[in-house]
């Protein structure tokens, strides 16, 4: 054990980073976790940056060898080596919760995806989304904000972003179908970043059911479309689902309905859970910084202003937005949804003269750049106006990842978020209801109650 465990040299010969390999088999998986828990997910990273290194340093997460990097140096290697000398790595969580994951891998399975999305995720390709998004963000603003008090925010931006994301990926609008498996997607979500044991009521377990019911539900949706498009009643370019059921690989094999059902089911969960956070934070900043919200009112009320009664939002719209959404960059500085990813080295390689052994896990963390102060100056202030211009350097701002698996939902992100901001400034003044909310991280920042607000409705 003290061999396995306190082991100071790599392979390469040189030393391994400096850090500590926690408790045997759990690592120090506890504390990555239940730094987040405690609503101070950068603390992790920064306790360890200050005792280690600034750069790199070793530990131990989901029961594997680690090293994290750290800061704009470590994103850009990490991202610049995909596939030379690093490969994208799950968490054994994600593996068992995904079962057609289980039969390739987590990995194949992503690479299969990402071929496919840019068809559907690209800028020109989304230009027809937006009055879609428009369509449904007026249906959902009318039923869940319109003529309420008081309302819980992460609760009602988990059901825009879902229901949007059911009626672009798999054309579902009913929102009393989309209802049906929304509470099973949070389930979900909350377990498959965790420790896994699969017992009776721990996360995992949660996590677990509620896939394999998601999954049952979205065969029978994809059952249905396939006899849809068999009888003309479906068109072949609706949406991403009757495209996967249309699209062979370069064997001529066609993806079997489980298949589908988990590619579909990994798109509405990154789909949704990223944006909705993302949405919570914007509504949370704005109530704290009435001058912020006023830039966003004023430039959304002239676009308003410029449509013609009942006129959706479309593409041109959407590009005026630029200081709503230099804000909203600010937010996924402060409020990554994503704290970071796992890579794992294909090979033994030197990193700032420390040596990395083939197979260990290598994280980037989102805050290790984004509340560093050597890149954005006063990190915790909250200034739009760093996006301005040339905005920040290559590598700090990372919240939608870099490199080749760069997360292709950016633009698609981009309109929703958008989109959503436009209505909810345009109708509404708020405040919070609980001034000091905590956050937490699970594994999406979100306030602990949900960010209830009082609503204040602005005059036509
Ligand atoms: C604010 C919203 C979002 C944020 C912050 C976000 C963030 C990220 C990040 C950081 C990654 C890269 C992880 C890595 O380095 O391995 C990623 C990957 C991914 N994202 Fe997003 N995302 C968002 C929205 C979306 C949306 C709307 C979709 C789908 C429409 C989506 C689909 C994906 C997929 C499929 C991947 C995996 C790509 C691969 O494995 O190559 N994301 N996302």
């Amino acid at each position: 054990l003290h061999f396995i465990f306190h082991k100071k040299t790599g392979p390469s010969g040189g030393a391994l980073p400096p850090g500590k390999t926690g408790w045997p088999v759990i690592g120090e998986s506890m504390d990555f976790l239940s730094s987040g828990w405690k609503g101070q997910p950068e603390k992790f990273f920064f306790d360890r940056m200050a005792k280690y290194s600034t750069q790199v340093f070793r530990t131990s997460l989901f029961m594997e060898p680690a090293a994290v990097f750290c800061g704009a140096a470590g994103n850009k290697f990490l991202f610049s080596n995909e596939n030379k000398v690093v490969q994208v790595w799950f968490p054994s969580s994600v593996n068992k919760v995904f079962p057609s994951s289980t039969q390739t891998s987590s990995r194949e399975e992503a690479t299969k995806m990402r071929k496919m999305l840019p068809n559907f995720l690209k800028a020109e390709a989304l230009q027809r989304y937006v009055g879609m998004m428009d369509d449904i963000a007026r249906r959902h603003f009318a039923s869940h904000w319109d003529n309420k008090e008081e309302v819980i925010v992460f609760t009602l931006a988990k059901n825009f972003t879902f229901w949007l994301a059911c009626r672009v990926f798999v054309s579902v609008e009913d929102p009393n179908h989309v209802n049906r498996f929304a509470e099973p997607f949070n389930l979900l979500a909350s377990g498959i970043l965790t420790v896994p044991i699969d017992l009776p009521g721990t996360p995992f377990n949660r996590a677990i059911k509620a896939s394999n019911f998601i999954r049952k539900e979205l065969q029978s949706i994809i059952k249905q479309r396939r006899s849809d498009l068999a009888e003309g009643k479906a068109s072949p370019t609706q949406d991403i689902l009757s495209h996967m059921l249309l699209t062979s690989d370069e064997n001529g094999k066609f993806m079997n309905e489980l298949d589908i059902a988990d590619k579909i089911l990994g798109l509405l969960i990154g789909g949704h859970d990223t944006a909705s956070s993302a949405c919570t934070f914007i509504v949370k900043y704005l109530a704290e910084l009435p001058e912020i919200y006023e830039g966003v009112y004023k430039e959304q009320v002239e676009i308003a202003k410029s449509k013609a009664a009942g006129e959706f939002l479309n593409w041109d719209d959407i590009q005026k937005m630029k200081y709503s959404w230099n804000v909203a960059c600010e937010v996924l500085r402060l409020a990554p949804p994503l704290q970071g990813a796992f890579r794992e080295a294909i090979t033994d390689f030197m990193y700032n003269g420390f040596s990395i052994p083939k197979g260990w896990k290598l994280y980037w963390s989102a805050n290790s750049s984004h509340k560093n102060p050597e890149f954005f100056p006063e990190p915790q202030k909250f200034d739009p106006s760093r996006f301005e211009g040339a905005g920040p350097a290559p590598y700090t701002f990372v919240p939608f990842g870099g490199g080749p698996r760069m997360c292709p939902g950016k633009e698609y992100a981009r309109l929703e978020i958008l989109v959503f901001m436009h209505h909810l400034v345009t109708k509404f003044k708020w405040e919070k209801v609980i001034p000091d909310e905590k956050v937490v991280v699970n594994p999406m920042p979100y306030p602990e109650k949900g960010l209830p607000i009082r609503l204040h409705p602005r005059k036509a």
